[in-house]
């Protein structure tokens, strides 16, 4: 059995009074998409800012690939905030550029394949596009770093139904060896056919994880439908 990508245990984060992650335990490994999934509020995007080194208060144990969040492992995470993270005036051309100057593993090529996959002008300035078009620069942008963990959070929500699929095939186009995708969202449905594994969260916990397929099979359910009886299970 190869190490786990990420380990997390006990890790609790709160915001003021307010708990958000509480006593958060999950390890996942790499060459998996998984799905982070949950209600909102339940604490998906927290999480991933713990991962990602984004914040810095927190208590418990987190390893990526054996480094505490910090310059180590932030040299190895490739994270897609779920706000813009990219500055309005700049053009996708700007855009690529300060990848190429900031990541030792950005693959430019890959990067304005996918850009011209979409269907993007990378001469035009990110004020100028849509909301899905911005998405799909930034998630071209971040999944051509040659990482070891993708940290995406709500990457198809501002897109239509149709580009979903265009984007999740983006998103798993040629993925380095061994790679870990965390993936949060509410698009279940839409993200099911691409996920190898699962973690349900409720009030700042993980409920249930696991394989699909052993979920499948145990539950003798989609991923969908158990996500809908867990939280309505739970809701008790
Ligand atoms: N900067 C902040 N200051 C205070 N409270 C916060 C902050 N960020 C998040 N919270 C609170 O922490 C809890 C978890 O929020 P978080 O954004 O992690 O949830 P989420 O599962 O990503 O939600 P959503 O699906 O709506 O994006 C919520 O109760 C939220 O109100």
């Amino acid at each position: 059995m190869t190490a786990p990508a990420i380990t997390i245990r006990h890790l609790s984060k709160s915001y003021g009074a307010l708990p958000a992650l509480q006593d958060l335990n999950l390890t996942l490994r790499g060459g998996q998409i998984v799905g982070l999934l949950g209600e909102n509020g339940c604490g998906k995007t927290t999480l991933l800012k713990v991962i990602a080194g984004a914040l810095s208060q927190w208590r418990g144990d987190v390893e990526i690939h054996g480094h505490r969040p910090g310059p180590e492992s932030k040299a190895i995470v490739s994270f897609l905030p779920d706000a813009s993270f990219l500055a309005d005036g700049d053009t996708i051309d700007d855009c690529i550029a300060q990848y190429r100057d900031f990541f030792a593993d950005f693959q430019e090529s890959k990067c304005r394949d996918l850009v011209r996959f979409f269907g993007l002008d990378t001469g035009r300035k990110l004020a100028t596009l849509s909301k899905g078009m911005r998405e799909k620069a930034q998630i071209a942008l971040a999944m051509s770093r040659d990482a070891k963990v993708f940290l995406l959070d709500e990457p198809i929500s501002g897109v239509d139904p149709a580009a979903r699929d265009v984007l999740l095939e983006a998103i798993v186009r040629d993925l380095p060896e061994d790679a870990l995708v965390l993936i949060s969202t509410h698009l279940i449905h839409d993200l099911e056919p691409v996920l190898d594994a699962v973690a349900f969260m409720r009030f700042g916990t993980i409920l249930l994880s696991g394989e699909v397929d052993d979920l499948r099979e145990q539950h003798g359910n989609s991923i969908d439908q158990l996500f809908r009886e867990v939280y309505k299970w739970s809701a008790r």
